[in-house]
């Protein structure tokens, strides 16, 4: 399967920071994996204008299960989908603790959003304390059974491990660690759709200097990357990695 590089900027950028898109485009014109920028909401558009006609996707952080109505501040799929996007991320440990988002409700937007034809990254990972108790694999399975919702369509379906205690802190789990929690996503999402062709992501401090090992993990097809999504060098660095791992 194609690989993904798939970068979340969080709540950083303004219009300056596309100049760091131009950089990456100058870099990557046609990159051999695919490549999604998720910038935040005020840069949506602007993003997708400037990566129109290249191999950059942009997609979205979050949408509301709704179509539309009174929820100030909130972005629906279709809104998303108007302003360029082709993928949103969903679930978020940073969405899951910050806005108490539990697996019902990003199960909702799970729907909501392959409804629109968006493709769905929706995310899960455990705590350091939740790793330390033993109970990894368990809280990984059970937040994929509650995120995904009946009906999913696992064509518009990727999923990103992210290990809470290693988002921005420059800590990554062990190999084997990783390939554990991966095997482990890969057999509960082959027994619920019949297919091995859902892209696993890894994210939580990939940068330059871990990539290439991360990619060449079985079962890791690709990661979402913050900090070092910011800036074009580091990135274009990791999608390298990605290009020569496939
Ligand atoms: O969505 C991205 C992840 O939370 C990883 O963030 P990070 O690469 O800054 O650790």
């Amino acid at each position: 399967m194609r690989g993904l590089a798939a970068g979340n900027w969080k709540m950083n950028g303004t219009g300056d920071s596309l100049s760091e898109i131009e950089a990456l485009l100058a870099q990557h014109p046609a990159p051999a994996c695919d490549v999604l920028i998720c910038p935040p909401a005020t840069l949506l558009a602007r993003m997708a204008a400037a990566v129109q006609g290249s191999g950059l996707k942009v997609g979205g952080q979050d949408c509301h299960a709704a179509a539309s109505g009174a929820h100030t501040g909130d972005i629906s799929a279709a809104m998303l989908v108007d302003a360029g996007a082709g993928h949103v991320i969903l679930g978020h440990s940073e969405r899951r603790a910050d806005h108490r988002e539990s697996d019902a409700v990003v199960a909702a937007k799970v729907t909501a959003a392959q409804a629109a034809g968006l493709m769905t990254i929706v995310c899960v990972g455990e705590t350091e304390a939740e790793r330390d108790a033993g109970r990894t694999l368990d809280i990984i399975a059970s937040q994929i059974d509650g995120s995904l919702p009946e009906g999913t369509d696992a064509a518009r379906l990727v999923i990103a491990y992210e290990p809470v205690w290693a988002i921005g802190t420059g800590r990554t789990p062990t190999n084997e660690q990783i390939v554990e929690v991966h095997e482990a996503l890969r057999r509960q999402l082959q027994d619920r759709f019949g297919t091995a062709e859902i892209a696993l992501l890894y994210g939580g401090s990939v940068k330059p200097s871990n990539a290439a090992e991360i990619f060449a993990l079985p079962d890791v097809n690709g990661a979402l990357v913050g900090g070092a999504s910011l800036k074009a060098s580091d990135f274009g660095a990791i999608i390298a990695a990605l290009e020569a791992a496939a």
